[in-house]
C-alpha cells in the first residue's frame, strides 16, 4: 500500500499541495483528477522524489518510503523523457536495465511489450519517427516493463487513440491483478470512472473529494425522471417534492418527503400513463463540477479545508 499523509508543497508564497491525504491500496486503480493546476503533478513528484517535499510524508506499507522503493516503481512523468535519436528497442532496454533488469529480461519484455501496443515491426525505428501517440506507447512500456512494485502514471492516457486507451488498460489491470497499488493522473472522466476502483479529486491543492465513484454519489442528492404521456408541469404543485427542471412531458425531482413518491405516481396514474419513472445515476462528470465548484466558491482556507473534510471519504483499504 502507498499511502500520501498530509503531503504539503509551496512555490514561494503560494501552496501548490496543501495537506494532502490519501492511500493507493494494493491491487487497486486509483484515479487521480482535479483541474489544471489543482496540484496532481506536483504531489506526484514528490511521492517519486524529484521534487523535495516541505511537509507531511509519502509511506509504503506503513513505512517511509526510500530511495529503494522508488527505484522499483514504475513512473510515466508528466515530461515525457525519451531520446529522439536511439533506436526504440535500445532505449527500452537502457531503462529496463535501469531498473535492475538483465540485458535479456529487459530485451525479451521490451519486445513482449511492443508487440501488444502494436509497435513489434517499429522496435528498430528511431523514437523521433514515430507519432506523438506512439511516442506515448512507448512510454507506457517503459514505465510497466519492469515488474513494479508501484505505478505512478502522470496522465497516460492523454493523447492516446482508442485502441491505445484499451490495450494501456488491460496492462494496468494486469498489475492491478499482482497487487500493484496505481495512481494515475487523468482529466478524461469518462475513462476513469470506467477504470478506476477509486478516486482522488484535487482542487486548488486540497483533496475535495475521495472514495469510490458510488461513496461519492452518496453526498449528491437522489433524483428520478419521471416521463408522462402528456405535460408534467403539475408536478410542482404537488407536496413533498423538489421539482428541479420540467421540461415538456419530463420532470426531474428530489423526494423530500418519504412517500411522496407514491403520491406522486398515483397522480400522474390518474392523468394518464407513465412512460418512466427511474433514479438518476449522476455521471462521475457531474460529481467532480459539484465538489470542485463548491472548493472554488470557498474563500477562505479554512472553510476548505473543513469542507474537504466533511466531503472526503476513506478507502476501506
Ligand atoms: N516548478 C514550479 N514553480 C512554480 N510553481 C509551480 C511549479 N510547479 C508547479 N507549480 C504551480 O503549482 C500548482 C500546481 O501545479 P501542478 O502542475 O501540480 O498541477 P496539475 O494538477 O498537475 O495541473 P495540470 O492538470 O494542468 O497538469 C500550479 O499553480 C503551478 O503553477
Amino acid at each position: 500500500m502507498l499511502q500520501v499523509e498530509q503531503l504539503t508543497r509551496r512555490f514561494g508564497d503560494h501552496t501548490a499541495v496543501d495537506n494532502v491525504s490519501f492511500d493507493v491500496p494494493d491491487g487497486q486503480l486509483i484515479g487521480f483528477v482535479g483541474g489544471n493546476g489543482a496540484g496532481k503533478t506536483t504531489t506526484m513528484r514528490m511521492i517519486m522524489g524529484v521534487l523535495a517535499i516541505h511537509g507531511g510524508q509519502v509511506l509504503v506499507n506503513g513505512r517511509p518510503i526510500t530511495l529503494a522503493d522508488r527505484k522499483t516503481f514504475g513512473y510515466m512523468p508528466e515530461e515525457r523523457g525519451l531520446y529522439p535519436k536511439q533506436r526504440i528497442i535500445d532505449q527500452l532496454v537502457y531503462l529496463g536495465r535501469l531498473h535492475g533488469m538483465s540485458q535479456k529480461a529487459a530485451r525479451a519484455s521490451a519486445t513482449d511489450h511492443l508487440e501488444r501496443f502494436g509497435l513489434g515491426e517499429r522496435a528498430q525505428d528511431h523514437v523521433e519517427k514515430l507519432s506523438l501517440g506512439n511516442q506515448q506507447r512507448v512510454q507506457i512500456i517503459a514505465a510497466v516493463m519492469a515488474q513494479p512494485t508501484a505505478l505512478v502514471l502522470d496522465e497516460p492516457f492523454s493523447g492516446l487513440d482508442p485502441t491505445a486507451v484499451d490495450q494501456m488498460a488491460a496492462v494496468l489491470r494486469e498489475h492491478s491483478r499482482r497487487g500493484v497499488p496505481i495512481l494515475f493522473s487523468s482529466h478524461q472522466l469518462d475513462l476513469v470512472e470506467r477504470l478506476c476502483d477509486g478516486l482522488v479529486i484535487l482542487a486548488r491543492g486540497k483533496v475535495v473529494g475521495k472514495g469510490t465513484a458510488d461513496q461519492l454519489r452518496g453526498d449528491a442528492p437522489v433524483r428520478h425522471r419521471l416521463v408522462l404521456d402528456g405535460d408534467a408541469g403539475w408536478t410542482r404543485d404537488l407536496p413533498g417534492l423538489y421539482v428541479a427542471d420540467v421540461e415538456g412531458n419530463t420532470a426531474v425531482l428530489e423526494v423530500m418527503t418519504p412517500g411522496a413518491e407514491r403520491e406522486l405516481l398515483e397522480h400522474a396514474l390518474r392523468r394518464g400513463s407513465i412512460r418512466e419513472f427511474a433514479r438518476i445515476v449522476p455521471p462521475l462528470s457531474e460529481i467532480y463540477r459539484e465538489v470542485t465548484a463548491d472548493a472554488h466558491n470557498v474563500h477562505d482556507g479554512d472553510h476548505a479545508l473543513d469542507f474537504a473534510g466533511d466531503k472526503a471519504k476513506e478507502f476501506s483499504a
